[in-house]
Formats: C-alpha cells, sequence, structure tokens
C-alpha cells in the first residue's frame, strides 16, 4: 500500500485550488495565440500548445500534493465568453463575422474587420478583464459542453481526479448586459429559468462523463444585492441541487464577505462551498451557523496576495473550522488567476526579501502543508518551520521601515491636499496661458510600443547596448511620435512613454520600496499579461523618474507636451500590496513621491500634467459599506500628488474600463482640471451620465476604442462627438481616444487619429 493511500485510511485532509494561471511559465499561451491571430499557425497547432500548457499545470498541482485539480478554467481568452459561449449566448452578428468557432470567438473578443467586440470590464475589483455578455428578450439558450468535457477527459485520462469549474448562473446573469437590440430596461435575470435548464443539462454531461464534483463560481453573491437576486439564488441553487443527473456541487464564492448571501448557501440542498476565509466575518458565519453537513472548500490561503501565509495563524482557524464542519478540505480563497506562478524564479530579488514571497507554485505547497499539519504537525514539520522564518523574518526587518517616509508623512496637512484657487479660476488662468481651440485633441500618453521598442529594452536588459545607445532609440521613438502629433494636427501633444515597460512596473523599478519582478506575469485580459510591482516597504522617490524624456519631447515642439505619471492609486491597485500596514498610508506615501515628480516637471516647465488613475473606480471595495472610507483616502491622495502645483498649470487624469456611474463625486473630489474616460464601447452612453450628474470640470470621453484593432471612420468618431457635445457644453469636451495607443498598430493609429482630428474639426465648425 502506498503511503498515500494509508493517510486516505487515517483521515487525509485534501488540499485543492479554485484555478490556476493558463499563460503557461513563460507565456506560451500567448505567443502561441498571437502567432495564430497573425496567421503563422494553425488552429490545430494552437491547439496543441493549449492542450500541452494543460497536461503540465495539472501535473505541478498534482505532483504537489492538490488531490483534485480544477478543469475547465483555461481558457483562450477570458472564462466569461467561454460561458456565454457554453451555454450558447453568442449574438446573431458574430455568427456572421467568421468561418470557424474559433474565429467567432475570437471576433467576440477582439473584433475584427466585419464587427465590433464586445465590451470589456473589470472582474471584480480585479486588474482582469471579462467580455460582457449580451442578451436579449429573444435570447436562446443552449448548451455545448464540448470545450468542458474535452478537458475534463484530458485531465482523467492523465489520471487527475479532475473537478470543472463554470461561472455560475446568477454571476453570469448579473455581469451581462441588455444587447443593442434589447430595450433599455432589460432584465438579464428574468433569463434565469432557461439558464437553469441549460445548466442542468451541461451538469448531466459532466456527470455522465464521471465528474464527481463540480464547482460553480458564484463570487456576485459577495455585493449588496437586493433581496429579489437573493431569492433568485435561492431557486437557482433549488433547482441545480435537485437535478436527478448531477455531479456533487460545490458553490465557490470570494472577494468579500458574504453577509445575506451566506445563509442562502448554507441552506441551499448542493453538497459543499468554498469560502473565502480570508475575510474573517466569513469565518464567523461558518462558525455560527455551521454548513449543515456540507463540505467546506476553506479559502485560508489569499489567492490575491504574494506573502507567505503565517500558517500558525491560518492552522489556527482551520482548527476551528475543522471542529465545526464535518468535510473540510483547505483550498486558496479564490483561483490563483490573480498572482504569478513561481517566487522560486525571482532570482534577482533579494534573497531575505523573496523568502517572503509566495507565488502560485508557493501557494500550492502552503495549501498542501497546512491539509497535511491538520491531520498531524510533526508530519509537516519542515515546510510549517521554513514559513515560520519567513514571516518572522519579514517581521523584523529594518529593509520596511524609513524614517524619513514616516515623519514626512506625519508632517502632512489639509492645505497640501487642495489646491489653492478654484476651478472656475483655474479655468480662465489656463485658457490664458494655454491658448487652446473649442474641443482640444490630444491622447492618453502611450504610442504604439513597436516591436523595436521593445526589442531595444529586452537587448539593453541582455546587456547587448548600452544605456546611451537606448537612450537614444528613445529618444529617436519620441521625436517620430511628436512629428506624427504634428502633422495630425493633434492639441496636446505627448511623449508616447516608450521607455516604459509598464505604466505601473516603470515606476516602481525606480521607487525605493518597491521590487519589480521578472517572470511575476499575470493576465489582464486576452493575451496582454502585466508584471504588477511589489510594495514590501517604505516608498519613497531618490530621483526624478520622468523629467528628462518629457524635457526631450518638448525641446521638439511649440505646442504643450503633457508631463505623464501614473497615480497613487493605480500604483497600488495594479501592484501587490504590504499586508503589514492600512493601504491608504501606503498611498500617502506614494502621493508624496509622485508630488516631488509633479513638482519637478513644473519646475522644468511643463504646463499640463495628467496623473492617471484607471483603477480608481475598481478598487472601489465591493461592499458599500466600506466605499466612503476608501474614497476618502485614494481621493486625498491623488490631491496630495497634484496640489502642487500653479493654477496656470492643468492637471489631468484619466480612467477606463469601468462603469464610472457612482463615482462622479469622487472624480470631481480628485478636483483635475480635465478628465479622460473610455466611453467607445458604451456608446457614449457616458455623455448623458456626465450631463445629468452635474460635473463641470473638462472632459474627453473617449471616441475611439482602442482596445479593438478596428480604425473608426471620421463620420463614426463624429457621431460620437456630437453625442456628447449634445449632451455637455462645448467648453467642457476635449477629444481624445478611450486608453493609450500602446497595443495598436502604427498604421491603425495613424489612420485613427487622422480621424478623430478630422472629426474634431468638423464638429469645431458646426458649433
Ligand atoms: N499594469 C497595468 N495594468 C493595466 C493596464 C496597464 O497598462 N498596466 N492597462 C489596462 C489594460 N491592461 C493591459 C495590460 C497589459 C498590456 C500590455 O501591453 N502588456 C504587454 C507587456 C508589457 C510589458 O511589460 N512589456 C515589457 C516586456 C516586453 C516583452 O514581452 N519582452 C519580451 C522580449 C521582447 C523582444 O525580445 O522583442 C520578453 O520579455 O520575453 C517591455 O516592453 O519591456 C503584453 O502582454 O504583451 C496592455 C494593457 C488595465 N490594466
Ligand atoms: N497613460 C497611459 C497610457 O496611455 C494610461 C493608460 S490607462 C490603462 O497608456
Ligand atoms: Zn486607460
Amino acid at each position: 500500500m502506498t503511503e498515500r493511500m494509508t493517510e486516505h485510511i487515517s483521515g487525509h485532509t485534501d488540499a485543492t485550488v479554485l484555478g490556476w494561471p493558463r499563460q503557461g511559465p513563460r507565456r506560451e499561451l500567448k505567443r502561441a495565440i498571437e502567432s495564430y491571430w497573425a496567421g503563422r499557425t494553425s488552429e490545430s497547432e494552437l491547439h496543441d500548445v493549449a492542450t500541452g500548457l494543460r497536461a503540465d499545470a495539472w501535473k505541478l498541482l498534482s505532483d504537489n500534493g492538490i488531490d483534485e485539480v480544477p478543469t475547465g478554467d483555461f481558457s483562450y481568452y477570458d472564462h466569461v465568453l467561454d460561458t456565454a459561449w457554453t451555454v450558447g449566448a453568442i449574438p446573431q452578428r458574430y455568427r456572421a463575422a467568421a468561418d470557424t468557432d474559433l474565429d467567432v470567438y475570437f471576433a467576440m473578443a477582439r473584433g475584427n474587420d466585419r464587427v465590433a467586440p464586445l465590451e470589456m470590464t473589470k472582474w471584480f475589483d480585479t486588474n482582469y478583464h471579462y467580455l460582457v455578455p449580451e442578451l436579449s428578450p429573444t435570447t436562446t439558450f443552449a448548451a455545448d459542453p464540448a470545450r468542458q468535457l474535452e478537458h475534463f477527459a484530458q485531465a482523467t485520462e492523465a489520471g487527475h481526479t479532475a473537478r470543472p469549474v463554470l461561472v455560475g448562473p446568477l454571476t453570469f446573469l448579473l455581469l451581462s448586459k441588455p444587447a443593442p437590440n434589447a430595450p433599455a430596461d432589460f432584465d438579464p435575470l428574468t433569463l434565469l429559468e432557461p439558464l437553469l435548464d441549460v445548466y442542468v443539462e451541461i451538469l448531466g454531461a459532466l456527470h455522465d462523463a464521471g465528474a464527481a464534483w463540480v464547482q460553480i463560481d458564484e463570487p456576485a453573491l459577495v455585493l449588496d444585492q437586493p433581496a429579489s437576486v437573493l431569492d433568485a439564488a435561492r431557486h437557482a441553487l433549488d433547482r441545480l441541487g435537485t437535478a436527478t443527473n448531477r455531479p456533487k456541487l460545490l458553490i465557490a464564492s470570494y472577494f468579500a464577505a458574504l453577509q445575506d448571501a451566506f445563509e442562502v448557501l448554507a441552506d441551499a440542498p448542493v453538497d459543499g462551498l468554498a469560502i473565502d476565509c480570508t475575510v474573517p466575518d466569513n469565518v464567523t458565519a461558518i462558525l455560527e451557523h455551521g454548513l449543515s453537513g456540507k463540505r467546506l472548500v476553506a479559502g485560508v490561503i489569499d489567492g490575491r496576495n504574494v506573502w507567505v501565509a503565517d500558517v500558525d495563524d491560518r492552522l489556527a482557524t482551520l482548527r476551528r473550522l475543522d471542529a465545526r464542519v464535518d468535510d473540510l478540505v483547505v483550498g486558496t480563497s479564490c483561483s490563483l488567476l490573480h498572482v504569478p506562478l513561481d517566487a522560486s524564479r525571482e532570482t534577482a530579488v533579494d534573497e531575505e526579501v523573496r523568502s517572503w514571497l509566495a507565488f502560485a507554485r508557493e501557494k500550492v505547497l502552503e495549501v498542501r502543508t497546512l491539509a497535511t499539519a491538520l491531520d498531524d504537525e510533526s508530519a509537516a514539520a519542515a515546510a510549517l518551520e521554513s514559513s515560520r522564518r519567513a514571516v518572522a523574518s519579514r517581521r523584523a526587518s529594518t529593509r520596511t521601515h524609513d524614517d524619513a517616509v514616516r515623519s514626512r508623512v506625519a508632517a502632512v496637512s489639509d492645505a497640501d491636499a487642495h489646491r489653492t484657487t478654484p476651478f472656475d479660476q483655474r479655468r480662465a488662468q489656463q485658457q490664458e496661458a494655454l491658448g487652446l481651440p473649442l474641443l482640444p485633441t490630444t491622447t492618453i500618453g502611450s504610442f504604439p510600443q513597436t516591436d523595436a521598442v521593445r526589442k531595444a529594452r529586452a537587448s539593453l536588459r541582455r546587456g547587448e547596448i548600452d544605456g546611451a545607445t537606448y537612450e537614444t532609440a528613445m529618444q529617436d521613438e519620441i521625436s517620430a511620435v511628436i512629428s506624427l502629433q504634428e502633422e495630425l494636427g493633434l492639441d496636446v501633444l505627448v511623449h508616447g512613454e516608450p521607455e516604459r515597460n509598464d505604466m505601473v512596473q516603470y515606476f516602481a523599478e525606480q521607487l525605493d520600496g518597491y521590487l519589480a519582478t521578472t517572470h511575476g506575469w499575470v493576465q489582464s485580459y486576452g493575451t496582454r499579461c502585466v508584471r504588477p510591482p511589489i510594495v514590501f516597504g517604505d516608498v519613497s522617490r531618490p530621483q526624478p523618474m520622468t523629467v528628462r524624456w518629457w524635457q526631450y519631447a518638448q525641446s521638439l515642439t511649440e505646442r504643450p507636451v503633457k508631463g505623464m505619471l501614473t497615480g497613487p492609486v493605480t500604483m497600488l491597485a495594479w501592484s501587490f500590496v504590504r499586508d503589514d500596514q492600512p493601504v491608504g498610508d501606503t498611498a500617502r506615501q506614494v502621493a508624496l513621491a509622485l508630488r516631488n515628480e509633479v513638482t519637478d516637471l513644473e519646475d522644468a516647465g511643463c504646463r499640463v500634467i495628467q496623473v492617471d488613475e484607471p483603477a480608481l473606480r475598481e478598487t472601489l471595495p465591493l461592499r458599500k459599506s466600506e466605499r466612503a472610507a476608501y474614497l476618502d483616502w485614494a481621493t486625498e491622495s491623488f490631491r496630495l500628488a497634484t496640489s502642487s502645483v500653479a493654477s496656470t498649470t492643468q492637471v489631468h487624469t484619466h480612467m477606463c474600463y469601468a462603469d464610472f456611474g457612482d463615482i462622479f463625486a469622487a472624480i470631481d473630489d480628485l478636483d483635475a482640471d480635465v478628465i479622460s474616460l473610455e466611453a467607445t464601447r458604451s456608446g457614449m452612453s457616458l455623455a448623458d451620465e456626465l450631463e445629468q450628474s452635474g460635473y463641470a470640470k473638462g472632459v474627453g470621453p473617449g471616441v475611439y476604442d482602442i482596445h479593438s484593432p478596428r480604425v473608426p471612420s471620421a463620420d463614426e468618431v463624429r457621431a460620437l462627438l456630437e453625442k456628447a457635445v449634445g449632451a455637455l457644453p462645448a467648453r467642457q469636451v476635449w477629444v481624445n481616444p478611450d486608453c493609450g495607443l500602446k497595443t495598436r498598430r502604427p498604421d491603425e493609429v495613424r489612420s485613427a487619429l487622422a480621424n478623430l482630428v478630422t472629426a474634431a474639426t468638423a464638429a469645431r465648425a458646426s458649433l
């Protein structure tokens, strides 16, 4: 008898994870998909790469003691889009826009020359983006479990115990929106019944294929939901739970407290719950109410941070839960999609600091260690000891602490976070200083990150070129971007950000207290990945980060060039932050570091400074009760970063990927003179919302969807612009794309911006 089998007999606690990163250790999936898109490889070659990546991932999990591997969470683009496909929610226009299923799928994701893509937005409060399914009263669902069955069979044939993962019916409907042809007040929840029919069919198919358990993710249950939604949840779980041909059901939720939804889940006729046990409220709810015989997958390992867990604290929680529930499995709080793969590969990170880090692979070991320790602490002694050492080293380290930073933060006054002149007066002064036309045109900052630019950076990293050569290559790029903008006739120019690998990582690499990773890629959307940097200590700015690039750009033109920075909230939202102090305290440190940069830019002569805060909305706490406190520190830290400037200096900010409706007041509180916002994929409905909110400062609702390779015609841009000018006074309106242009090709950008300027000129003439 093997050791594992003995353990089973003597009460072996299982370990699992709720989901796994898809890109592969070297972003093999990204490369394979982009190569397919470029027509360099075939569908079957892509399929082979994907199959290999799944096999490797499950093997890694299984080799490291994960008893049940998740399947079906792997995706070519996005798991919400996959769910839409699985339930047959494919709008007709996409069916007609491509010849193969795979190309129809990619058309929904990114559009093609025949059709614009689905809208994309943030997955809860993460930096992951999903595609928003479109539903209408005429949507007819149809089960298509082929992909799920294929992945399940692959894992099973490889000898794994597999647990298919599905986005749940409630979450699917709550994340969907009315299709363009649906009545605007159409509520996707009215489709629950037919959707449940399809889920029942899919569960049947998975059961027939041999699945013992299926994981159904219902994270929408951690949002504030009205009683009607909780009733719908109760009903949905009843229907799924009472289906006759089904696997055992594990309902997963994550990211926040379940509150009222807890009882709905605990009372439902399902077999298990995966609950985020990094949220103390959830642990309390389980201990108080129990789970009436259900399995608990206790998500005690945080799936969204990168810190080695405090194993003693986690074990104490597990022991209390173990005493209360019958069947306990140790797990991660959510899918590990949101963390990088392997901290041990980060050999450039100082060894002490590296010992504090746990990425996906290390988290698997933590889950296994805790499960083993729950049965027999001595069997996990070595792993426990090493975790304890890491946690103690981090707590005691002096590297996380900088007295100068602390005293500076302590000395901040309320006046530091406010501009001295009110907006109306600033507007007049800035108008005089800058002399811009009505409907001024600008871009959001980045221009295409061409292969040449990336190659130059890669060559610098590998030591193939020296710093001076790199510097010249970037200057050449800046010079080309300035010429292009002058030629196209834009009013406020940008330098194009060629020197930035990423708008967060670039700054993190230059700030003390931050570390960047070499291989720590995390999927942001589709094939696009980021390497979120890690804040491990007090943050400060040893020297200017952007000034020389701005100076070079401004030296080439008479038109104003925007200084371009990333704001404090976004610097933290797209990083992994320390968990040993309130994030608001860290935000203030970052704000002061940025304030130095703002001052230096202004001293160098910069009169328009943009401080991007695209993450302001997504970081809004999921529960409304926590929002006011967040918005307080978030808006204050933005103002702290930007308020030092003269009233003639124009402060811009930028946001994208979000529903801005519930944060107009906070946007106003930033007190930025101009904001650019994404608006194209939602058809400029933003303009009406802005009008209704009474927002009175400068605003550029985007008129060019930069997430799609499609080039909008001048007429299309003009139509969006007319909507904006119809809703808002013309003197408020700026003309700009939805976001930066770094992911686009130079030829697309040239045509699209030319059309944008044409449209703006025409709109101006007709005012
Ligand atoms: N952090 C962050 N979050 C964000 C955004 C953002 O800009 N930053 N934008 C929104 C949308 N998200 C996005 C996320 C990523 C990308 C993106 O373009 N990512 C690039 C990587 C960017 C990068 O880090 N580039 C590095 C590394 C480039 C690289 O892959 N180099 C190759 C070598 C290249 C060569 O030899 O030619 C390698 O390392 O293997 C650089 O330029 O230096 C990608 O996935 O392709 C765009 C938007 C929301 N969230
Ligand atoms: N300035 C940045 C850019 O243009 C803003 C991007 S927001 C995701 O790329
Ligand atoms: Zn943006």
